[in-house]
Protein backbone atom coordinates (compact mmCIF):
# COMPACT_ATOMS: atom_id res chain seq x y z
CA UNK A 1 0.00 0.00 0.00
CA UNK A 2 1.52 3.56 -0.72
CA UNK A 3 1.25 6.15 1.90
CA UNK A 4 1.05 8.82 -0.67
CA UNK A 5 -2.01 7.52 -2.69
CA UNK A 6 -3.78 6.55 0.39
CA UNK A 7 -3.06 10.44 1.55
CA UNK A 8 -4.30 11.79 -1.62
CA UNK A 9 -7.28 9.41 -1.83
CA UNK A 10 -8.40 9.80 1.73
CA UNK A 11 -6.49 12.08 4.05
CA UNK A 12 -7.63 14.73 5.50
CA UNK A 13 -6.32 18.30 6.36
CA UNK A 14 -4.96 18.68 9.86
CA UNK A 15 -6.98 16.20 11.08
CA UNK A 16 -6.40 12.90 9.64
CA UNK A 17 -3.22 11.23 7.79
CA UNK A 18 -1.57 7.77 6.68
CA UNK A 19 1.86 6.97 7.92
CA UNK A 20 4.35 4.26 7.73
CA UNK A 21 4.41 2.51 11.18
CA UNK A 22 5.72 -0.19 12.99
CA UNK A 23 6.93 -3.52 10.36
CA UNK A 24 6.06 -1.00 7.54
CA UNK A 25 2.42 -1.10 7.88
CA UNK A 26 -0.24 1.75 7.15
CA UNK A 27 -1.52 3.38 9.91
CA UNK A 28 -4.03 6.21 10.42
CA UNK A 29 -2.78 8.91 12.51
CA UNK A 30 -5.89 11.24 13.87
CA UNK A 31 -6.13 14.48 15.62
CA UNK A 32 -8.83 16.24 16.54
CA UNK A 33 -10.47 19.11 19.12
CA UNK A 34 -12.05 15.06 20.92
CA UNK A 35 -8.97 12.89 20.51
CA UNK A 36 -5.97 11.46 18.91
CA UNK A 37 -6.31 7.71 18.12
CA UNK A 38 -3.48 5.42 15.75
CA UNK A 39 -5.52 2.61 13.47
CA UNK A 40 -3.89 -0.17 12.12
CA UNK A 41 -4.91 -0.83 8.36
CA UNK A 42 -3.11 -4.45 9.01
CA UNK A 43 -5.83 -6.22 10.84
CA UNK A 44 -8.44 -3.18 10.83
CA UNK A 45 -7.25 -2.64 14.16
CA UNK A 46 -7.53 0.03 16.25
CA UNK A 47 -4.28 0.70 18.50
CA UNK A 48 -4.51 4.11 20.41
CA UNK A 49 -7.52 5.96 21.65
CA UNK A 50 -6.82 9.12 23.60
CA UNK A 51 -9.62 11.66 24.66
CA UNK A 52 -8.40 14.91 24.63
CA UNK A 53 -9.13 15.45 28.41
CA UNK A 54 -7.34 12.47 29.81
CA UNK A 55 -3.38 12.11 30.66
CA UNK A 56 -3.55 8.09 29.94
CA UNK A 57 -4.48 6.03 26.31
CA UNK A 58 -7.62 3.70 26.87
CA UNK A 59 -5.99 0.99 25.21
CA UNK A 60 -3.32 -1.13 26.33
CA UNK A 61 -0.48 -1.84 23.18
CA UNK A 62 2.29 -3.84 24.18
CA UNK A 63 6.00 -3.07 23.54
CA UNK A 64 6.54 -6.74 22.79
CA UNK A 65 3.66 -6.57 20.25
CA UNK A 66 4.49 -8.48 16.23
CA UNK A 67 3.96 -6.03 13.19
CA UNK A 68 4.37 -8.74 11.08
CA UNK A 69 2.50 -10.55 8.06
CA UNK A 70 0.28 -13.35 9.48
CA UNK A 71 0.97 -12.46 12.96
CA UNK A 72 -1.71 -10.79 15.34
CA UNK A 73 -0.89 -7.35 17.07
CA UNK A 74 -0.99 -7.64 20.62
CA UNK A 75 -3.17 -4.58 21.99
CA UNK A 76 -5.78 -2.14 21.07
CA UNK A 77 -8.87 -3.76 19.87
CA UNK A 78 -8.22 -7.00 17.61
CA UNK A 79 -10.96 -8.62 15.51
CA UNK A 80 -12.01 -11.66 16.23
CA UNK A 81 -13.99 -12.87 13.25
CA UNK A 82 -15.95 -15.34 11.51
CA UNK A 83 -14.92 -17.08 14.65
CA UNK A 84 -14.14 -16.68 18.49
CA UNK A 85 -11.63 -19.35 20.48
CA UNK A 86 -10.17 -21.48 19.04
CA UNK A 87 -11.35 -22.82 15.75
CA UNK A 88 -14.98 -24.35 16.39
CA UNK A 89 -14.57 -27.22 13.31
CA UNK A 90 -11.04 -28.30 14.94
CA UNK A 91 -9.15 -28.18 11.63
CA UNK A 92 -5.82 -26.23 13.30
CA UNK A 93 -7.10 -22.81 11.66
CA UNK A 94 -6.47 -19.87 13.96
CA UNK A 95 -7.53 -19.07 16.90
CA UNK A 96 -10.12 -16.09 16.81
CA UNK A 97 -10.30 -16.35 13.06
CA UNK A 98 -8.74 -15.05 10.49
CA UNK A 99 -9.19 -11.07 10.08
CA UNK A 100 -6.90 -9.78 12.97
CA UNK A 101 -3.70 -11.17 10.19
CA UNK A 102 -4.30 -9.78 7.37
CA UNK A 103 -4.67 -6.04 5.16
CA UNK A 104 -7.61 -4.77 5.64
CA UNK A 105 -9.25 -1.86 2.30
CA UNK A 106 -9.43 1.42 3.65
CA UNK A 107 -13.27 1.95 2.33
CA UNK A 108 -13.57 6.04 3.06
CA UNK A 109 -12.81 8.55 5.81
CA UNK A 110 -14.76 11.50 7.22
CA UNK A 111 -16.02 14.07 9.37
CA UNK A 112 -19.08 14.30 10.69
CA UNK A 113 -21.05 16.96 11.47
CA UNK A 114 -19.92 17.55 15.20
CA UNK A 115 -16.59 16.88 14.07
CA UNK A 116 -15.68 13.49 14.61
CA UNK A 117 -13.67 11.61 12.40
CA UNK A 118 -15.07 8.69 10.30
CA UNK A 119 -12.78 5.77 9.39
CA UNK A 120 -14.02 2.51 7.78
CA UNK A 121 -12.11 -0.36 6.70
CA UNK A 122 -13.33 -3.55 5.02
CA UNK A 123 -12.61 -7.04 3.83
CA UNK A 124 -14.40 -9.10 1.32
CA UNK A 125 -13.56 -12.57 0.37
CA UNK A 126 -10.82 -13.66 -1.64
CA UNK A 127 -9.74 -17.30 -3.20
CA UNK A 128 -7.32 -16.94 -0.30
CA UNK A 129 -10.14 -16.71 2.54
CA UNK A 130 -12.45 -19.14 0.97
CA UNK A 131 -9.45 -21.67 1.30
CA UNK A 132 -9.86 -20.79 5.44
CA UNK A 133 -13.22 -20.03 5.44
CA UNK A 134 -15.88 -21.04 2.43
CA UNK A 135 -18.08 -18.70 2.46
CA UNK A 136 -18.44 -15.40 0.73
CA UNK A 137 -18.93 -11.99 2.79
CA UNK A 138 -18.35 -8.30 3.18
CA UNK A 139 -16.94 -7.23 6.26
CA UNK A 140 -17.00 -3.58 7.41
CA UNK A 141 -15.76 -1.91 10.53
CA UNK A 142 -16.73 1.94 11.14
CA UNK A 143 -14.49 3.79 13.70
CA UNK A 144 -15.54 6.90 14.89
CA UNK A 145 -13.34 8.99 16.80
CA UNK A 146 -15.24 12.00 19.32
CA UNK A 147 -15.30 11.84 22.78
CA UNK A 148 -15.94 8.67 22.58
CA UNK A 149 -14.79 5.26 20.66
CA UNK A 150 -17.21 4.02 18.65
CA UNK A 151 -16.88 0.70 16.75
CA UNK A 152 -19.65 -1.03 13.96
CA UNK A 153 -18.82 -4.34 12.65
CA UNK A 154 -21.19 -5.62 9.93
CA UNK A 155 -21.20 -8.49 8.69
CA UNK A 156 -22.70 -8.81 4.77
CA UNK A 157 -23.38 -12.33 3.80
CA UNK A 158 -22.96 -11.73 0.22
CA UNK A 159 -23.23 -15.94 -0.08
CA UNK A 160 -25.94 -18.13 -1.33
CA UNK A 161 -26.57 -19.77 1.66
CA UNK A 162 -26.77 -19.01 5.46
CA UNK A 163 -23.49 -18.89 7.59
CA UNK A 164 -22.71 -18.92 10.98
CA UNK A 165 -20.23 -16.62 12.83
CA UNK A 166 -18.90 -15.92 16.54
CA UNK A 167 -17.06 -12.76 16.84
CA UNK A 168 -15.27 -10.24 19.09
CA UNK A 169 -13.90 -7.02 19.56
CA UNK A 170 -10.97 -8.30 21.86
CA UNK A 171 -10.13 -4.73 23.35
CA UNK A 172 -7.39 -4.02 25.66
CA UNK A 173 -7.69 -1.82 27.79
CA UNK A 174 -4.86 -0.01 29.71
CA UNK A 175 -5.46 -0.30 33.61
CA UNK A 176 -3.52 1.85 36.63
CA UNK A 177 -3.27 -1.19 38.37
CA UNK A 178 -4.84 -4.82 37.52
CA UNK A 179 -5.43 -4.43 41.94
CA UNK A 180 -7.48 -1.42 41.55
CA UNK A 181 -9.72 -2.68 38.91
CA UNK A 182 -13.30 -3.68 39.13
CA UNK A 183 -15.44 -4.65 36.72
CA UNK A 184 -19.20 -3.58 36.98
CA UNK A 185 -22.34 -4.91 35.37
CA UNK A 186 -22.03 -8.24 35.70
CA UNK A 187 -23.63 -9.11 38.80
CA UNK A 188 -26.28 -12.37 38.62
CA UNK A 189 -25.06 -13.83 34.88
CA UNK A 190 -23.67 -17.38 34.70
CA UNK A 191 -20.26 -17.70 33.36
CA UNK A 192 -18.13 -20.18 31.91
CA UNK A 193 -14.69 -20.09 33.86
CA UNK A 194 -12.29 -20.99 31.16
CA UNK A 195 -9.47 -20.75 33.99
CA UNK A 196 -11.07 -23.34 36.08
CA UNK A 197 -11.78 -26.43 33.05
CA UNK A 198 -14.84 -24.24 31.65
CA UNK A 199 -16.98 -25.14 35.13
CA UNK A 200 -20.04 -23.18 34.97
CA UNK A 201 -20.49 -20.45 37.77
CA UNK A 202 -22.80 -17.45 38.77
CA UNK A 203 -21.02 -14.20 39.11
CA UNK A 204 -22.27 -12.41 42.26
CA UNK A 205 -21.01 -8.81 42.98
CA UNK A 206 -18.18 -7.40 40.70
CA UNK A 207 -15.07 -8.46 39.04
CA UNK A 208 -11.58 -8.33 40.44
CA UNK A 209 -8.41 -9.51 39.72
CA UNK A 210 -5.93 -11.76 41.45
CA UNK A 211 -5.14 -14.78 38.94
CA UNK A 212 -6.00 -15.63 36.02
CA UNK A 213 -9.31 -14.59 34.91
CA UNK A 214 -10.85 -15.96 31.26
CA UNK A 215 -14.33 -16.23 31.69
CA UNK A 216 -16.93 -15.77 28.99
CA UNK A 217 -20.30 -14.49 30.43
CA UNK A 218 -23.54 -15.45 28.72
CA UNK A 219 -26.76 -12.81 28.19
CA UNK A 220 -24.54 -9.84 29.55
CA UNK A 221 -26.26 -7.35 27.32
CA UNK A 222 -25.85 -4.82 29.63
CA UNK A 223 -23.79 -1.74 30.40
CA UNK A 224 -20.47 -3.09 31.56
CA UNK A 225 -17.71 -0.47 33.29
CA UNK A 226 -14.38 -0.76 34.48
CA UNK A 227 -13.81 1.14 37.32
CA UNK A 228 -9.93 1.73 37.35
CA UNK A 229 -9.28 3.54 40.84
CA UNK A 230 -5.50 4.03 40.01
CA UNK A 231 -6.05 5.86 37.16
CA UNK A 232 -9.39 7.59 38.31
CA UNK A 233 -11.35 6.99 35.70
CA UNK A 234 -13.86 4.77 34.67
CA UNK A 235 -14.12 2.69 31.35
CA UNK A 236 -18.06 2.52 30.15
CA UNK A 237 -18.50 0.51 27.51
CA UNK A 238 -22.42 -0.07 25.83
CA UNK A 239 -23.08 -2.29 22.58
CA UNK A 240 -25.66 -3.42 20.28
CA UNK A 241 -25.96 -6.72 18.69
CA UNK A 242 -23.31 -8.72 21.59
CA UNK A 243 -25.18 -11.52 23.87
CA UNK A 244 -21.63 -12.21 25.72
CA UNK A 245 -19.00 -10.58 27.42
CA UNK A 246 -15.30 -12.26 27.64
CA UNK A 247 -13.09 -10.76 30.62
CA UNK A 248 -9.45 -12.09 30.45
CA UNK A 249 -6.41 -11.41 32.27
CA UNK A 250 -3.32 -13.84 31.91
CA UNK A 251 -1.87 -13.12 34.82
CA UNK A 252 1.90 -13.41 35.48
CA UNK A 253 2.22 -17.18 34.12
CA UNK A 254 0.79 -16.43 30.94
CA UNK A 255 2.07 -13.35 30.66
CA UNK A 256 5.94 -14.46 31.18
CA UNK A 257 5.57 -17.25 28.37
CA UNK A 258 3.47 -14.80 25.60
CA UNK A 259 6.65 -13.87 23.85
CA UNK A 260 4.35 -10.49 22.71
CA UNK A 261 3.87 -9.73 26.44
CA UNK A 262 6.05 -8.44 28.86
CA UNK A 263 6.30 -10.32 32.34
CA UNK A 264 4.85 -7.76 34.39
CA UNK A 265 2.08 -6.58 31.67
CA UNK A 266 -0.67 -8.29 33.31
CA UNK A 267 -0.45 -5.35 35.79
CA UNK A 268 -1.39 -3.03 33.31
CA UNK A 269 -4.50 -4.64 30.70
CA UNK A 270 -7.88 -6.33 31.04
CA UNK A 271 -9.29 -7.13 28.04
CA UNK A 272 -13.15 -6.92 28.67
CA UNK A 273 -14.58 -8.03 25.11
CA UNK A 274 -18.12 -7.39 23.29
CA UNK A 275 -18.58 -10.18 22.01
CA UNK A 276 -21.12 -13.11 20.30
CA UNK A 277 -19.64 -16.26 21.80
CA UNK A 278 -19.82 -20.02 23.10
CA UNK A 279 -23.37 -20.73 22.16
CA UNK A 280 -24.27 -17.19 21.19
CA UNK A 281 -23.70 -18.40 17.65
CA UNK A 282 -25.44 -15.55 14.77
CA UNK A 283 -26.69 -17.06 11.78
CA UNK A 284 -26.74 -15.07 8.72
CA UNK A 285 -29.07 -15.22 5.81
CA UNK A 286 -28.23 -14.50 1.98
CA UNK A 287 -28.14 -10.86 1.22
CA UNK A 288 -28.62 -9.99 4.89
CA UNK A 289 -26.49 -8.22 7.77
CA UNK A 290 -25.46 -8.38 11.02
CA UNK A 291 -24.12 -5.31 13.49
CA UNK A 292 -22.11 -5.53 16.68
CA UNK A 293 -21.31 -2.43 17.79
CA UNK A 294 -19.08 -1.33 20.56
CA UNK A 295 -18.93 2.15 22.65
CA UNK A 296 -16.16 2.82 24.74
CA UNK A 297 -16.32 6.58 27.00
CA UNK A 298 -13.98 7.55 29.80
CA UNK A 299 -15.80 9.22 32.75
CA UNK A 300 -13.41 10.95 35.54
CA UNK A 301 -13.52 9.66 39.04
CA UNK A 302 -12.22 12.19 41.75
CA UNK A 303 -13.81 10.23 44.60
CA UNK A 304 -10.57 8.07 44.47
CA UNK A 305 -8.06 10.98 45.05
CA UNK A 306 -10.89 12.16 47.87
CA UNK A 307 -10.02 8.67 49.35
CA UNK A 308 -6.45 9.17 49.32
CA UNK A 309 -5.49 6.74 46.33
CA UNK A 310 -2.36 7.84 44.66
CA UNK A 311 -3.27 8.46 40.88
CA UNK A 312 -0.94 6.88 38.52
CA UNK A 313 0.37 8.67 35.10
CA UNK A 314 1.77 6.60 32.48
CA UNK A 315 1.64 8.42 29.23
O1 LIG B 1 -4.68 -14.15 21.01
P1 LIG B 1 -4.44 -13.23 22.18
O2 LIG B 1 -4.62 -11.80 21.85
O3 LIG B 1 -3.13 -13.55 22.86
O4 LIG B 1 -5.57 -13.54 23.24
C1 LIG B 1 -5.73 -14.83 23.75
C2 LIG B 1 -6.85 -14.89 24.76
O5 LIG B 1 -8.01 -14.31 24.17
C3 LIG B 1 -9.15 -14.28 25.03
O6 LIG B 1 -10.20 -13.70 24.31
C4 LIG B 1 -9.53 -15.68 25.40
O7 LIG B 1 -10.65 -15.66 26.27
C5 LIG B 1 -8.34 -16.38 26.05
O8 LIG B 1 -8.68 -17.75 26.30
C6 LIG B 1 -7.14 -16.34 25.15
O9 LIG B 1 -6.03 -16.90 25.82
Amino acid sequence: MNIEQLNADYGIDDQLKFVEGAGGFPFIKIDNDKASAVISVYAGQVLSFQPANDPNNLMFLSEAAYYQPGKAIKGGVPICWPWFGLDPDGLGRPAHGFVRNRFWNVVRTGVTADGDAIVTLGLIDTPETKAIWPHSFNLSLEITIGESLNLELVTRNTDTRPFFITQAFHTYFKVGHINQVAVLGLDGLDYIDKADNAAHKLQTGTVSIGAEVDRIYRKAQGKLVIDDAAQCRRICITSQGSNTAVVWNPWAKISAEMADLKDDDYQRLLCVETANADLDVVEIAPDSEFRLVANYRIEHDLSHVLKGTQPVTTG
